[in-house]
């Protein structure tokens, strides 16, 4: 009885969120790469039909661009949050399918593309934008990217639903990524809805209230942090030796 409750619950609350969406004009999809357990967002203006695509994979930019020719969207921008270490990015081909769509990543990535964005940079598509927060420490170059009006976050690998990116290869540190999840993530209203690059336990979308409350990593002191991201002990990601290469190159692009 409670679990049908529950369900009708979440099911009225998901319903409320795609209202709103639809209400204001904005398009969203969240996508899912089961291999790295990556999500991808697709955000566009459902006006002007400018799209913007976050963290595409690259074994799913078909299925990606043939959503975005369905939707008669017109993709602008495709846009990392930091150069990944699990899986080549879907960027490169998709500027390929979708002629006309740029490659954007940060500048301290080190990563090829043709737009680089730094800290309080704004991406526009149709009336809406992202602005471009700094987030370092699972890289140097991550980003999260924050919806004009503060109501969705893409935190990339800096904030997973409790959880956060680990911190020992790349550029990790965790004091780093400590400061970063508190200044300018913990810093969004409450009701901020937060949306990862991963999660691997079948959760999708958090919010600032509930990892301020509930994130058995990030409400710990600084010095409890450091320990237990100093102590994960997680095997590498796969794909790594490929993937970090490939995706310096912004994937596979030009020759
Ligand atoms: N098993 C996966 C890799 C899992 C992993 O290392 N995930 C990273 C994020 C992608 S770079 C991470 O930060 N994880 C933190 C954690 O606590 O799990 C694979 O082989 O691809
Ligand atoms: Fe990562």
């Amino acid at each position: 009885m409670l679990f049908v409750a529950l369900k009708q619950a979440a099911l009225a609350q998901c319903r409320k969120y795609s209202a709103m969406a639809a209400s204001n004009g904005l398009v969203f999809r969240q996508l899912f790469e089961p291999v790295s357990c990556t999500y991808t967002y697709l955000l566009a203006d459902k006006d002007t039909k400018e799209a913007i695509l976050i963290d595409p994979v690259l074994e799913k930019a078909e299925r990606d661009a043939k959503l975005i020719k369905d939707l008669g969207l017109n993709m602008i921008y495709a846009a990392n949050t930091h150069c990944h270490a699990d899986h080549i990015t879907g960027t490169g081909v998709l500027k390929k399918l979708l002629p006309g769509c740029k490659s954007v990543i940060s500048k301290n990535s080190g990563a090829r593309a043709d737009l680089y964005i730094h800290e309080g940079d704004q991406i526009q598509f149709g009336k809406f934008w992202l602005e471009a927060r700094s987030t370092p420490g699972h890289t140097d170059g991550c980003l999260t990217y924050v919806l004009n009006d503060k109501s969705m976050a893409f935190t990339g690998d800096a904030l997973l639903i409790r959880g956060c990116g680990r911190t020992d290869f790349q550029q990790g540190c965790p004091k780093t990524l400590y400061h970063s999840v508190h200044s300018k993530i913990f810093s969004l209203p409450e009701n901020c809805l937060l949306y990862p690059g991963h999660d691997y336990t079948g959760q999708t979308v958090s919010s600032v209230e509930e990892e301020k409350r509930l994130n058995p990593r990030l409400t710990k002191d600084e010095a409890e942090f450091v320990k237990i991201m100093n102590n994960l002990n997680l095997p590498k990601p796969k794909q790594i030796d490929i993937a970090v290469p490939a995706n310096l190159k912004c994937g596979i692009q030009d020759p």
